[in-house]
């Protein structure tokens, strides 16, 4: 593809994603799925414009609203271009697939914008941070003088972390692989368990990776499975397993044995799960979709499992590094309705554990109401659980200094290099606690 090419490919990405409520990822598969004559190169070179156009989308309308020029994805794409320090000489709007050359009122609006900060002293706190405007109140209550920070290191891109499969290898085992197949690595400082890698690469390329040595997961995520501290020979079920991601960490710390349920009313999610098992060797997990709370395999099962992780659904507000134009689709109303959510799938999980069990109860959200907020509320109705701090189990599950001093696990990009995670513990009653 010439650059010309490129350009214009990512104009029309990028037009598809604003049109579709599906995330981008989604779109942008499709996208190249059928144009099977992109080759990689291209497709990384015009994903990466899209993806930084999402990512600096605020900035970027803010000039457009302030120069009088409608939104759209041709204009995004082009003040981008020159907040790139790219020239818009004619090549880049000549020959075949190109777009058309800029028209007198955007070659104005380019020669505005040539040699200026994306950045304008002006532009209200959302605007900077790339955040939807109506969260402001909620974000500057949650971080106050921190606001900006916390903000600015969600807007940056997310390294690509692994988490090492410990049925199939050590770190260091993970490690070696890795360097033989000419791949960089760092341990995670947080997760005993994880590498953290110097460049994106195409896992499915990777030997280590086909061999289940490894598995991608965010550093976050792999800290919420240990904290689970799911133990060989234990019933645990992962009540919202989706396509798996922590029921194989939860399975290698029960180093297979038990018995390990992965449920979720989503069966093509839970149908996704069954290769990562079969590469990461694991064998003690039983996949089950469920009709939804009133599903009678929950009634048969009360009080039958010691571990029983809730990752709920959520905003996804901690993962805005890896879904950019999520944050933008988000409306006041998609919170109420997933806290609402939450809170019956976390009183119907709850029914699981056995007196004395663990009930974990995890999201990739930063707001209070999907987390601190949906605990106090469950604690309240059901005196039976009761927190049991982090900083307590740290030590022994996790063994590196503990990140957090409050009750609950809460992870932020700025503060800890992660996804934005939450996690709480709780643990039920040996016996009935009188009303
Ligand atoms: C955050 S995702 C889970 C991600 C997964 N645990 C992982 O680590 O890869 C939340 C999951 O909850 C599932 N879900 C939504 N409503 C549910 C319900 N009522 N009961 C069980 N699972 C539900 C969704 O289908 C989705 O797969």
């Amino acid at each position: 593809m010439t650059p010309a090419a490129r350009l214009a490919a990512a104009m029309e990405l990028l037009d598809e994603i604003q049109a579709s409520p599906k995330p981008a990822d989604q779109i942008s598969s499709l996208y190249f799925k059928s144009r099977r004559y992109i080759g990689s190169k291209d497709r990384r070179a015009v994903a990466e414009t899209v993806w930084r156009v999402l990512r600096t989308k605020a900035r970027i309308d803010w000039w457009l609203e302030a120069l009088d020029f409608p939104a759209d994805a041709r204009a995004r794409v082009l003040v981008d271009m020159v907040f790139q320090g790219v020239k818009p000489e004619p090549e880049l709007f000549q020959g075949a697939h190109s777009a058309s050359p800029p028209n007198q009122e955007e070659r104005r609006l380019l020669d505005t914008l040539r040699g200026k900060s994306p950045f304008h002293h002006a532009m209200p706190a959302w605007v900077k941070g790339e955040f939807p405007q109506w969260l402001e109140p909620r974000l500057t209550a949650l971080w106050g003088e921190r606001l900006a920070q916390e903000v600015g290191a969600m807007r940056d891109e997310a390294p690509l972390d692994l988490r090492v499969n410990t049925l199939k290898a050590t770190r260091d085992d993970a490690l070696i692989a890795l360097k033989k197949e000419r791949i960089t690595a760092t341990p995670t400082e947080i997760s005993p368990l994880g590498l953290r890698l110097a460049n994106r690469v195409a896992l499915v390329q990777v030997q280590a990776w086909r061999d289940g040595l490894i598995e991608v997961q965010d550093e976050g995520s792999q800290l919420v499975a240990l904290l689970a501290d799911a133990q060989p020979g234990m019933a645990v079920v992962d009540y919202c397993a989706g396509a798996g991601g922590k029921t194989l960490a939860l399975a290698a710390a029960m180093q297979n044995k038990g018995r390990l349920v992965a449920c979720d009313v989503a069966e093509w999610r839970v149908d996704k799960a069954q290769a990562r098992l079969r590469r990461a060797g694991v064998h003690n997990v039983t996949r089950r979709v469920i009709e939804g709370e009133s599903d009678k395999w929950i009634k048969r099962s009360a009080a039958s499992f010691d571990r029983v992780l809730v990752d709920a659904p959520c905003t996804g507000t901690g993962t805005w590094r890896r879904n950019p134009d999520g944050k933008w689709q988000l409306t006041e109303q998609t919170v109420l309705e997933l806290v609402g959510r939450q809170q019956v799938i976390l009183a119907s999980a709850a029914r699981l554990t056995k007196p004395g069990g663990r009930l974990i109860y995890a999201t990739c959200s930063i707001l209070p109401e999907e987390n601190e907020e949906q605990i106090e509320r469950f604690l309240s109705t059901h005196p039976e659980f009761t927190v049991v701090p982090v900083p307590g189990l740290w030590g022994e599950l996790v063994g590196t200094p503990c990140p957090v001093s409050g009750p609950y696990l809460r992870l932020s990009p700025y503060g800890h290099g992660t996804d934005g995670f939450f996690a709480a513990v709780l643990e039920r009653a040996l016996a009935a606690v009188p009303e």
